[in-house]
């Protein structure tokens, strides 16, 4: 029997049959670079306590649709039957989690939703992220092919400082990547990143004070 034939997540070989069909929706380099996500998030659940299969399978998954080319992942979308904010049209490079999603569990209709939803959260992220959404979007940014100073001293934080704290670094780094490389930015993306920001204190002046005392020439 075709190994690709084994449908049901229950199943022990439903992630070898996975593997072997992800080999052949990307190309080698991003086979290379899912197989460093799901074990980075192996490796990060167990440091987190989250579960570690499901953050094996979800690393793994992650890219399913990243074989598409910009017209391609619209198509793909479109079938699905996704609505899409003319701002995302504009931006497909971002699509390719969502649209996994909606394609992994139309396809197997008994994967983990949790595993779906870290999916379709890995590229920009999404307000009130689980562990397990934090730790697949961290394996991204981390796993041994990313290189540089910054993924670097990111990596030596793994274990070190709390999920939430190493999510919003990397969230941090992503973020300056796309500003530096010049690159659009989903609006979202500032509603996302101050959802995880604590309430400011609000700073009052005392009784009397001068009302502008940083606005006078
Ligand atoms: N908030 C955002 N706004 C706009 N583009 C983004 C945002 N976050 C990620 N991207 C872009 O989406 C693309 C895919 O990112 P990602 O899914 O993280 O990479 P990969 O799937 O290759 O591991 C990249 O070009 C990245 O710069």
């Amino acid at each position: 029997m075709d190994a690709m034939t084994v449908t049901d997540p229950a199943d022990p070989a439903f992630v070898e049959a996975r593997r072997a069909e992800l080999a052949e929706r990307v190309g080698p380099r991003r086979y290379q670079h899912s197989l460093g996500v799901a074990d980075t998030a192996r490796e990060l659940a167990r440091t987190y306590g989250v579960d570690g299969e499901a953050a094996y399978l979800a690393g793994l998954l992650h890219d399913w649709d990243k074989g598409y080319d910009d017209p391609g992942i619209l198509a793909r979308a479109d079938e699905l039957g996704l609505d899409l904010p003319e701002e995302l049209r504009a931006m497909p490079r971002v699509l390719h989690g969502m649209t996994a999603a909606v394609a992994l569990a139309r396809e197997f209709p008994a994967l983990d939703p949790a595993v779906l939803q870290a999916i379709a959260r890995h590229t920009v992220g999404e307000k009130a992220m689980t562990s397990l959404d934090k730790v697949v979007y961290i394996a991204d940014a981390l796993e041994p092919g990313r290189s540089g100073k910054t993924v670097e001293r990111l990596r030596a934080r793994v274990g070190e400082a709390a999920l939430d704290e190493l999510f919003l670094d990397v969230y941090a780094y992503w973020v300056r990547l796309i500003l530096e490389r010049r690159h659009p930015l989903y609006s979202r993306t500032t509603e996302i990143w101050n959802s995880y920001m604590p309430v400011q204190e609000v700073f009052r002046a005392a009784p009397g004070a001068d009302p502008m005392p940083y606005g006078r020439p």
